[in-house]
């Protein structure tokens, strides 16, 4: 990802905060692990999950403000927000909980779709015009199958 921020090496960490009563936790566990993995397939990098302490990347979900500069607005429009790759906040991804985020059903944001995206913007990489591609800028018009 030429010219963007990047990790300085290839063994990353990750730590879920908390978790979203939309679905259970096994599953948003899972949809976390596979929209890292995504990326693992892409890249160098190693992901490794840590239960306590400061992971490189810190998953959350939250509503309006939750601790940093970008509130949340409430249902639909922003669905997560991410940082790119530095100290602290960087790498950080924040769900806003006042989506629906569901494992599979077409009902609600499949949360490993929008963990997948948000996780690319903790890679540093920027949107695609690509329609369809997993950074396109908007839910709907990014295609659903990452699954493979
Ligand atoms: C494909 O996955 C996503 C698309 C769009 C979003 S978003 O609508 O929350 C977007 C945030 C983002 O691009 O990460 C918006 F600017 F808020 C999140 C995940
Ligand atoms: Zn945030
Ligand atoms: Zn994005």
């Amino acid at each position: 990802f030429e010219g963007k921020p990047k990790w300085q090496t290839n063994k990353l960490t990750y730590r879920i905060l908390n978790y979203t009563p939309d679905m259970s936790v096994a599953e948003v566990d899972t949809s976390m692990e596979k929209a890292l993995q995504v990326w693992a397939k892409v890249t160098p990098l190693k992901f490794t999950r840590i239960y306590s302490g400061t992971a490189d990347i810190m998953i959350s979900f939250g509503t309006r403000y939750h601790g940093d500069a970008y509130p949340f607005d409430g249902p639909q429009g922003t669905l997560a927000h991410a940082f790119a790759p530095s100290l602290a906040i960087g790498g950080d991804a924040h769900f806003d909980d006042d989506e629906f985020f569901t494992f599979r059903s077409s009902k609600g944001f499949v949360l490993f779709l929008v963990a997948a995206h948000e996780f690319g913007h903790s890679l540093g990489l920027s949107h695609s015009n690509v329609r369809g591609a997993l950074m396109f800028p908007t839910y709907t018009l990014m295609c659903n199958d990452y699954t493979s």
